[in-house]
């Protein structure tokens, strides 16, 4: 099993297909298209931050249970990125004390079902690293509307906060083996050479841990 980490926008969904195709496996992907909250959560976070956190990790739960059974598979974007948010949403006001005890607490209670399971943890992490300046233009290019900063005063400073979480979110992560790509000039979209290279590194490191 294999999570996909990085900021919005990295290119988690693009390598998750692309890595789901090469291994020949499902791919979990995060519930963005049909995600009724998202949308309320960019034009009003104060009002919708919980309800998107709470959203966002009873869908995570629903695929990580269904991927956990089998054994090969790909996930968009792991659990363990979910406080990040959270906290986040806690340090601008948009979620008060008392949610995010609540929030840590079910969250809690829902890792330690994982341990029940068949697989416990990832076997690999895939850390998608970009600069603040690519997360900025590929968010502009994929272009769904409630993301674009014209549309919304402070989403550009938001933005800035999550990418400055990252990089100590992923020194700190310890749950599974990990693996940094470079998102900037690893053009994995539309170079099939450079998609080549980063398989062949993720397949390297899944030789080491003898899973290949
Ligand atoms: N390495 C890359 N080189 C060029 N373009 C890329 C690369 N990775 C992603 N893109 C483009 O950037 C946009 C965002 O990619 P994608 O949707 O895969 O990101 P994501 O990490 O899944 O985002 P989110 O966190 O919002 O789910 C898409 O338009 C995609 O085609
Ligand atoms: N607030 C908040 N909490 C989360 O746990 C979370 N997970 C993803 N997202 C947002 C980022 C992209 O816009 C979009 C797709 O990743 O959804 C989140 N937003």
């Amino acid at each position: 099993m294999i999570v996909l980490a990085g900021t919005i926008g990295a290119g988690k969904s693009s390598l998750a297909k692309a890595l789901g195709e090469h291994l020949k496996t499902d791919v979990f992907y995060e519930a963005v298209d049909n995600n009724p909250v998202l949308d309320l959560y960019y034009q009003d976070p104060q009002k919708y931050a919980f309800l998107l956190q709470i959203y966002f990790l009873n869908k995570r739960f629903e695929s990580i249970k269904m991927a956990y059974r089998q054994d090969n598979n790909v996930l968009d974007r792991s659990i363990f990125e979910d406080e990040l948010f959270l906290t986040l949403n806690y340090k601008n006001g948009n979620v008060t004390k008392t949610e995010l005890e609540i929030y840590q607490d079910l969250l809690a209670n829902m890792l330690e079902e994982l341990d029940g399971m068949p697989k416990k943890r990832p076997d690999l992490l895939v850390y998608i690293d970009v600069s603040f300046e690519t997360m900025l233009s590929r968010i502009a290019q994929r272009g769904r509307s409630f993301e674009q900063i014209e549309n919304q005063e402070g989403l550009k400073d938001y933005y800035a906060q999550v990418h400055n979480e990252y990089p100590d979110w992923y020194k700190n992560y310890d749950i599974s083996p990990k693996l940094r790509i470079d998102g900037d000039s690893i053009d994995f979209v539309n170079n099939p050479e450079h998609l080549d290279e980063v398989l062949g590194q993720i397949d390297d490191e899944l030789k080491k841990l003898d899973l290949l």
